[in-house]
């Protein structure tokens, strides 16, 4: 079985899968983080690999950028691929000193102004929420590997080049308790809801727009591998 942006068979993906939205940061984990993985997908470019993480089969696919994006490839993986659960693995843009550069963020409640949930199915919340019980399991294990979570909403934007209001941070963390924004966490877990499936999602901070800061190409690479270790380490609980 395929579908028309994924190449594989049922049997090729893993459960619980990590989404990273660029496709070569999904090549980087499975190649620095897997045991022989193996490509199941390269259609549009969109890499998708199963491996094994300490023995657990886990698979890692790129979603891109954007809700449509990750709309169509969350939904797939969920309705025909039957993964059970989908841990975001992405970066973030902070809004508030409170959320620190290369901090990671738990993400407790995704706000959007996007129309996703509602042209999706009808949706009219503005709040999408991740798996209560997932969410717990990764604040644990956060404990237990010692890598630490700020707990957040964010804000999730269908904008990353943005000419309007320019309090929209102050707002956002003020009406929202949002300290950050992304792109496709709205979209995940509206799937995941209307799927009956689980979703997470887990940010590093590599720009910051109250201090003006952007983390390095060599900083990303080393503040991601956090994240990743975190995000695995919580997939072969599950
Ligand atoms: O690092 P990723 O997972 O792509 O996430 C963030 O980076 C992209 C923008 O540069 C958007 O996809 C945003 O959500
Ligand atoms: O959406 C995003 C992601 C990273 N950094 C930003 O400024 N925005």
């Amino acid at each position: 079985m395929s579908t028309a942006h994924n190449s594989a068979n049922i049997e090729d993906v893993a459960k619980v899968v990590l989404m990273p939205g660029d496709p070569l940061r999904a090549k980087l984990i499975a190649e620095n983080f897997l045991k022989d993985a193996v490509l199941f997908n390269d259609v549009r470019g969109m890499l998708g690999y199963t491996g094994t993480y300490k023995g657990k089969r886990v698979s890692v696919m790129g979603s891109g950028m954007g809700m449509a994006s990750m709309g169509i490839y969350s939904y797939e993986l969920f309705k025909f691929y039957d993964v059970d659960a989908i841990i975001r693995v992405g970066s973030t843009g902070s809004y508030s000193e409170r959320l620190p550069m290369k901090s990671v963020a738990l993400v407790k409640g995704s706000y959007s102004e996007s129309t996703y949930a509602l042209a999706q199915s009808g949706d009219t919340d503005t709040m999408q929420y991740p798996d209560e019980d997932l969410n717990k399991l990764i604040e644990s294990v956060s404990q237990e590997v010692s890598i630490p979570v700020v707990k957040t909403n964010t804000h999730s934007s269908d904008v990353f080049y943005y000419e309007g209001d320019l309090e929209q941070p102050e707002k956002m963390v003020e009406e929202q308790d949002a300290l950050c924004v992304e792109m496709e966490s709205f979209a995940l877990f509206h799937n995941a809801k209307v799927l009956n499936k689980k979703a997470a999602c887990l940010l590093t901070v590599s720009d910051s727009l109250s201090t003006n800061e952007h983390l390095s190409a060599d900083e990303r690479q080393t503040s991601f591998n956090e994240m990743i270790t975190l995000a695995l380490e919580s997939a072969i609980r599950l």
